[in-house]
């Protein structure tokens, strides 16, 4: 049977450029650049006050005056106003431009103002102080934000700031969910006692809405004439289909049959773990990819986060997150030959280590229990007896 590695390197194998589109650069969250930010000016663009007090010269301080005629007060935004006598100072905000003729900031808490005058009360004043200087974080063209960098809330900020109305981005591929079983039933409806709602389509959005992915969504009944007409279509109009259930060896799985009749290559079928072992992974001619998870909740859920994501992060061109490792709480053991997902809740301890705690289950159609579940430590598949304090692999979901 295929391991998970083999599984990961097969579908890793599978990348490709859907392109770059631009959007507005607020919808650009999550995505990935495909062009530079770059500084339109110097950041900062003048020489900044940054604290709000009277701006003076440092060489009259050196003279001796610590009492200062307040010439103007100059607020964030104004035009910088100016002294010409030493004993001049001007009240100056957070912000604002530091006037040519000042070089130094003191802040309100160390003057005292009456009168139209200020008085400096402290000692230690240092030649510059209180002043973020231009150009000291970036100079004009310098690159604030890299081609291939993924959009976070801090490269938005940067886009707004340089005025960035627009981002070319990487485009992601159009991607179908797709749900099979006649037991299934829409979240309004009351399920008979033998039928259940259906619930994975909505995970699995959910986590790729989170990962900056818009997706169709698409239920199949059993019945194998539709099935093989909706996955046609959905070959023939999306990059990346991905199914839950139905792909096992149950009678009514109708799926792997379907694609094998609209020849869609099967790269693998089955992948020595658990959950997820019925795993089929296959792409079609034209290039369309086919993940077609287990139905259990538990094993699409992990199957989406170790295989899906990994290959959708390849594929944009981002860097493999770095492995984390946990370690584990609690003697464990596994007999079955396959890699298992062990459930567990993360806490790190005093000495600054993670520490994964098993989540008791029934399996993997025991949902209920992911909403208590942080991580899976990936437990190796050669072995079946897992010590407290060993150390694992661990997914972060
Ligand atoms: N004889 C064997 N039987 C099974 C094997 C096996 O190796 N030999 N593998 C088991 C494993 S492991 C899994 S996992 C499941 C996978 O089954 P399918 O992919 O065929 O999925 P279904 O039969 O359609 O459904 C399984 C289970 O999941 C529920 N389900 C399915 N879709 C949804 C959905 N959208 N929302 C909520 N729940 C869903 C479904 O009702 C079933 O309870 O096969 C085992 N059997
Ligand atoms: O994928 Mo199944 O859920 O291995 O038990
Ligand atoms: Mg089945």
């Amino acid at each position: 049977m295929t391991t998970v590695e083999q599984a990961e390197k097969l579908i890793l194998a599978q990348l490709k450029d859907y392109g770059n589109e631009t959007v507005p650069f607020e919808q650009a969250l999550g995505k990935v650049l495909a062009e530079p930010i770059l500084a339109d000016r110097d950041l900062p663009p003048f020489n900044r006050v940054t604290m709000d007090g009277i701006a003076v010269s440092y060489d009259a301080l050196q003279n001796g005056i610590n009492t200062f005629k307040i010439k103007a007060t100059q607020a964030a935004g104004d035009e910088p106003a100016t002294i010409d006598e030493p004993n001049e100072c001007i009240e100056i905000m957070t912000g604002a431009v530091l006037p040519a003729s000042a070089d130094t900031v003191i802040r309100y808490e160390d003057v005292e103002i009456r009168a139209g005058q200020a008085c400096v009360y402290v000692q230690d004043i240092k030649k510059g102080q209180n002043i973020h200087p231009r150009g000291i974080d970036k100079k004009q063209g310098d690159v604030l934000a890299a081609s291939g960098q993924m959009v976070t809330p801090a490269i938005i900020s940067l886009a707004a700031s340089v005025g960035k109305t627009h981002l070319l981005v990487k485009k992601t591929p159009r991607v179908v969910i797709i749900s099979s079983g006649d037991e299934l039933v829409d979240v309004d409806q009351i399920p008979s006692p033998y039928q259940i709602r259906k619930s994975n389509s909505y995970t699995v959005k959910a986590v790729l809405k989170q990962h900056g992915l818009q997706a169709d969504v698409l239920h199949i009944p059993d019945d194998p004439e539709v099935t093989k007409i909706q996955i046609q279509h959905c070959l023939q109009n999306y990059d990346v289909l991905l199914l839950s259930g139905g792909i096992s060896m149950g009678k009514f799985d109708y799926i792997p049959q379907a694609l094998e009749d609209l020849q869609v290559e099967n790269i693998f079928h089955k992948v020595a773990q658990r959950p997820g072992k019925p795993f089929w992974f296959g792409r079609d001619k034209d290039g369309a990819l086919v993940f077609a998870f287990p139905g259990n909740p538990v094993a699409t859920f992990v199957c989406l986060h170790r295989y899906f994501l990994t290959w959708l992060n390849a594929t944009l061109g981002l860097p493999q997150q770095l492995p984390v490792y946990a370690v584990l709480d609690k003697d464990f053991e596994f007999l079955p030959a396959l890699q298992y997902y062990l459930q567990v809740k993360l806490k790190s301890n005093q000495h600054g280590q993670l520490m994964a705690s098993p989540v008791e289950g029934n399996g993997s159609g025991d949902f209920a229990n992911l909403a208590d579940t942080e991580a899976f430590l990936e437990l190796p598949l050669e072995r079946n007896e897992f010590k407290k304090g060993e150390v694992f692999r661990v997914w972060k979901f």
